[in-house]
Parts: structure tokens; sequence; C-alpha cells
């Protein structure tokens, strides 16, 4: 792949099926217009965008991110509470633990395979993501591309699930933890009885107009009208494909990186790592729209 200047912002692709570097910016000052349309086009074209060497404030990332679009407020995590009470938009990935308790959500373990707020009638269209305190070793981050894995598939499935909806569960977060208020779902074995929302299993890209495959997360998932069983079966075909190594991209993380991600046609998740270790990570979303098949 060809590397290009767009002065003065550089856009080095991964080489592999997803990502990019974009270098010769300095997010703590204001971009040009210029500047932000080469990233947006970048966005577009690799899905998945670094930006390294980075030190910014929480108002920086928060006024960084709203180039995208406007933005959503953080979830509420498990503690029941937003964890920085005057920036309700930042969501914070960590470990850490202040006076005993947990400064963010997640903790140490693996986030399973998903994309953020899935859950929701209209998910956000970006996640922006900039680490503080890295461990040395362990958390690094993976994604997808999911239009790519759509187009993978054999033409049997593609049959199998075109106009077909599925649900995405609100009751477990990425680690696999029950949700403030879902405790009630812990042990339902019957995915169709936990709450969630459906979306169409292939979406349209409202910028690009490429379809791509859209799983959200595996765990309590549904496909509308079939059976558990088929449903199951159908799910855990289309899991094989998404997440073949070819269609994925990893990011090594270094203090000062942002990572900055089309939540509509991909896919993240990330490694445990050693509790010992402090690993801190301010998050932002991007309000997105309904999912149009
Ligand atoms: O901790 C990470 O690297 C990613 C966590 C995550 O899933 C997210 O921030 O959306
Ligand atoms: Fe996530």
């Amino acid at each position: 792949m060809t590397t290009t200047t767009m002065n003065p912002v550089t856009v080095i692709p991964s080489g592999a099926a997803l990502g990019a570097d974009i270098t010769g910016v300095d997010l703590s000052r204001p971009l040009t217009d210029e500047q932000v349309a080469a990233i947006i086009d970048a966005w577009h074209q690799h899905l998945v965008l670094r930006i390294r060497g980075q030190s910014l404030s929480d108002a920086d990332l928060i006024r960084f991110s709203q180039h995208f679009g406007e933005l959503d407020l953080a979830p509420i995590s498990s503690s029941g509470k937003r964890e920085i009470p005057e920036h309700p938009e930042i969501v914070v990935i960590s470990n850490v633990k202040e006076d005993g308790r947990p400064i963010g959500s997640l903790g140490n373990a693996e986030a399973e395979w998903h994309t953020d707020m899935s859950y929701v009638e209209r998910p956000p269209k970006m996640s922006c993501l900039y680490s503080l305190e890295v461990p040395e070793e362990g958390g690094n981050t993976s994604f997808l591309n999911m239009y790519t894995a759509y187009e993978a598939l054999p033409d049997d499935l593609k049959l199998a699930i075109i106009g077909k909806r599925c649900k995405h569960d609100i009751s477990r977060n990425s680690a696999g933890e029950i949700r403030k208020g879902f405790e009630a779902y812990a042990n339902e074995p019957d995915p169709r009885k936990i709450p969630g929302t459906y979306h169409p299993l292939v979406c349209s890209h409202p910028k690009t107009g490429r379809q791509c495959l859209y799983l959200g997360r595996r765990g309590n998932a549904h496909i509308e009208g079939l059976g558990v069983e088929e449903s199951e079966a159908l799910l855990d075909q289309l899991w094989a494909y998404a997440i073949k190594l070819e269609f994925r991209w990893d990011q090594v993380w270094r203090v000062g990186d942002l990572i900055l991600w089309d939540n509509r046609c991909t896919m993240h998740r990330r490694d445990a790592f050693d509790d010992s270790a402090r690993r801190i990570m301010h998050r932002t979303q991007v309000k997105g729209e309904t999912r149009p098949a």
C-alpha cells in the first residue's frame, strides 16, 4: 500500500485488512478544516485510525471527538455512576482501584469481540480511546473489518441472513459482567427472554454505502424468528467467518496513543493483562444512527 501525504496530515496504512496511522497532528491544538477532512476521509477508508504521541486533557479528547459529531454520554458503569462527573461524555476503562474502589470499568479481564453499545437503538458511530497508562505486556486491542467479513461469506450464508435481525444483549458488558439492574437475567438460559435490541445482520454503511456483517456481540444473541438451536448454529457459522485473522489488525498500546474506530463496520476485543499492572484509558463515543439494512 502507498503512503499518502495530505499536507500536513500523513496517512500510513497498516497493511492489514484495516487500520492506519495518522502522523503530523497535535490534537491538543485546534485542527484546520483540511486536517479534519483528511482524518475523516482516512477514517472512512481504513475504519480504525491510530494517532500516537499525544498528550491530551479530557477537554482535548472531547474537542477532537466532536469533529465527528455530537457525543453520546458515557453509559452508566457497573458501579451505577459516571466516572468523571465534570465530563459525563468520558468513559474510564481501567483496572485501577482507589480506596478499594474501581476508577473505571472492564477491570483486567479479556473483553470479548463486540461493537460498542450495540444493545441500544442507535449505537455510537465512532469510539475514540486514549491511553494514559498501559501495562508492559497484555491488554492489546484487536479490530476486525466487518465489510470484508461480509464479502467473504459463502453465498448460502449470505442468503440465510439477508433481511434477518439479531438481538444484541444488554444484560452483560463485554467482559461478561452482569450490568446493574439486570441481575435477574444472570442465570436465564433462553436468549429470547433476555433484554436487548434487534438490528439487521447485514447493514449498509450510511457514508460508504458498503454492506457489512453486524454481529455486535455473541453472548445471548438471537436471530429473530428462529428457534434457539437454529439461531445458535447460524450464529456459530457467522462468527467462525468473522473472526478470521485475515480481517484483523492488532493494536499494541503505548502511552499517548489515540485510537478511533468506526463502530458500524468493525468489531474489537481486548486481551487480559496482569492485574498488578496499571492500565487507564479514557474513551468518548459519537452519536450514531439507527442501523439501516
Ligand atoms: O480496553 C480496551 O482496549 C478496549 C475496551 C473496549 O472495548 C472499549 O473501549 O470499547
Ligand atoms: Fe468496546
